[in-house]
């Protein structure tokens, strides 16, 4: 599983697919599908959510066979029967949702290793030391699982990856969980990893993350490579072109900041989230926006976590009625448990949380939902969709109420609803009886969306990163809809690690540092961008 030497002749490609389909039922993933990988290539794969790109990887990983088709690897046949034979054959896979267990520690979870690794306790330091060498990838074997940062355990999850020296590795839309810093981390490791002779398989919507490590990208559109190639050759409008089928003039500010088209984010001091040296600031300015009155309050709000660290501390917020509100800042300090206490997900420590003046710091989402709260979180996968329920259960979750007729479940006005929400929001699926589990990720999140946006009465939307993991077309549903709510009076807070798509989005933009909020900044003042940048690293002059 290493690098072919230098003076090799003619490499044969380390991953070949030829005319590759896969069924589901009456729904075609992947249809007649020709790819080629050849080792130290970072090959893109592009496409809408639902254009076949998971499904891709989980065939070369051995999760799913294909209905037809033959995949190769160094010229010979590969038909991985399940992951664990693929590891074993110089294979791995970073998934778009984790597959790390929280309550083991990250040591145990990486002795874990299916197939392929068999390390001892000892010969893990020593590869870990080798990775953190040859990589920059550090973690903490010691460390809860769990109780890591979003992007510390999806790092966790790219060490177990290259722990058995893979020699093709399989990235599905890794950066959808990653702040900007990170993001620029996690692209370099993945260049020194092909430049180490391994294939490398990126799945990504962000165009920005193609141009700046990719070698060559394959554009899929319903299941068919609709074109691709060396990245050299193809310009960024060539592949939004491609990914969506026409010409696209004068991108949206949003949907271009989505994809990674706008000036790259600036990135908030490491010790932002460190805790380490100097106090932290005092906030700037009122953090109250001058529009209407608050829908949504939140006063002097302090979450203390397990271990005693202080995560949310002494924080004040008011969104009004009508207005967007953006919460932009270095992952770590604070939004995160803020979105989980809104949710009531959380419990705080101490403070108020009021929804139309109405004290719902001790309810549980089912009553805040029914005051008009609705909310996206952070890893909609795991805290918004039950895998096992249908689509339309889902859809309808925590509303079955409303659709019970003398005691009884009415179906016909469940689906009838549920296929309303699945037309308006343009969700994907073989129909609203299906399970949620058989969508692709970004139509399972354009559910969610479909479910918080369309709560009656609705007052407030808490969006925790709402554009992640969409392609273009759902990413303008959502601005869209976001837009509209805030136009018909609803209060929208937007958490987001995306500077330009806040900016554009926002009225006004706080920043989170060190569990605070510092700000606002309106976004129509020219130096909007300038200015957040300034208090992401806590300067507030
Ligand atoms: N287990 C399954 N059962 C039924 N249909 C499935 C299953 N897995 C995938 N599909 C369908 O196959 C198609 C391709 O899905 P896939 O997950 O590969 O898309 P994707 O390009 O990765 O999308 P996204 O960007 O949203 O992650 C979708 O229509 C999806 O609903």
């Amino acid at each position: 599983m290493t690098a072919p030497p230098a003076t090799a002749p003619a490499v044969a490609p380390a991953l070949r697919l030829s005319g590759v389909s896969r069924t589901f039922g009456a729904t075609v993933a992947l249809d007649a599908v020709d790819l080629e990988v050849s080792p130290g290539e970072v090959h893109c794969v592009l496409g809408e959510n639902g254009a076949g790109k998971s499904t891709l990887c989980n065939i070369v990983f051995g999760s799913l066979r294909p209905s037809s088709g033959s995949v190769e690897r160094d010229g010979e046949p590969f038909t991985p029967s399940n992951p664990a034979d693929a590891i074993a054959s110089g294979v791995t896979m970073v998934h778009q949702h984790f597959s790390l267990l929280p309550n083991l520690t990250v040591r145990e979870n990486l002795l874990l290793g299916r197939g392929g690794v068999r390390l001892d306790r000892a010969g893990l330091a020593r590869r870990l030391a080798e990775l953190e060498e040859a990589y920059g990838l550090a973690v903490d074997p010691d460390a809860t699982t769990g109780a890591l940062s979003v992007g510390a355990r999806q790092q966790v999850e790219i060490v177990k990856a290259l722990l058995p020296r893979p020699d093709l590795i399989l990235f599905d839309e890794p950066t959808g969980v990653l702040g900007p810093a990170e993001i620029a981390g996690f692209l370099s490791t993945v260049r020194r990893i092909a430049d180490a002779g391994t294939a490398v398989v990126l799945i990504t919507h962000k165009l920005a993350e193609v141009t700046q490590v990719g070698d060559r990208a394959t554009v899929l559109r319903g299941g068919r490579v609709v074109g691709g190639g060396p990245l050299s050759e193809l310009t960024s409008d060539d592949l939004v072109t491609l990914m969506i089928g026409r010409e696209v003039g004068g991108l949206d500010s949003v949907l271009a900041a989505s994809l990674g088209l706008t000036s790259p984010e600036p990135v908030g001091s490491p010790a932002a989230t460190t805790g380490a040296a100097a106090e932290a600031p005092e906030p700037a300015g009122s953090p109250v926006p001058a529009a209407g009155p608050a829908v949504l309050e939140v006063r002097d709000l302090v979450v203390d976590a397990t271990d005693g660290a202080r995560t949310v501390d002494h924080l004040d917020l008011a969104v009004p009625g009508g207005s967007i509100v953006g919460i932009a800042g270095v992952e770590g300090n604070g939004q995160s448990e803020l979105v989980s206490v809104l949710s009531g997900a959380l419990t705080a420590s101490a403070g108020t949380v009021t929804l139309d003046g109405t004290d719902v710091t001790a309810a549980g989402p089912g009553p805040r939902a029914a005051l008009g709260l609705g909310v996206i979180p952070e890893d909609r996968h795991h805290d918004a969709i039950v895998g096992e329920l249908t689509v339309a259960q889902n859809l309808l979750l925590g509303r079955l109420d409303e659709l019970r007729r003398f005691g009884m479940l009415d179906r016909r006005a469940m689906r009838r609803r549920a296929e309303d929400l699945v037309a308006r929001y343009d969700v994907r699926t073989a129909g609203t009886d299906a399970p949620i589990s058989s969508l692709s990720g970004g139509n399972q999140q354009k559910a969610v969306l479909a479910r918080e946006l369309s709560l009656d009465p609705l007052r407030c939307v808490v969006a925790a990163h709402p554009t992640r993991g969409l392609d273009l077309g759902a990413v303008d549903g959502v601005v869209r809809r976001l837009r509209e709510a805030a136009a018909s009076g609803v209060a929208v807070l937007v958490v987001s690690s995306e500077l330009s798509e806040l900016l554009a989005l926002c009225d006004v933009v706080h920043v989170a540092y060190r569990g605070r909020l510092l700000g606002p900044v309106p976004t129509d003042d020219p130096t909007a961008r300038d200015q957040v940048a300034r208090l992401m690293t806590g300067a507030v002059a």
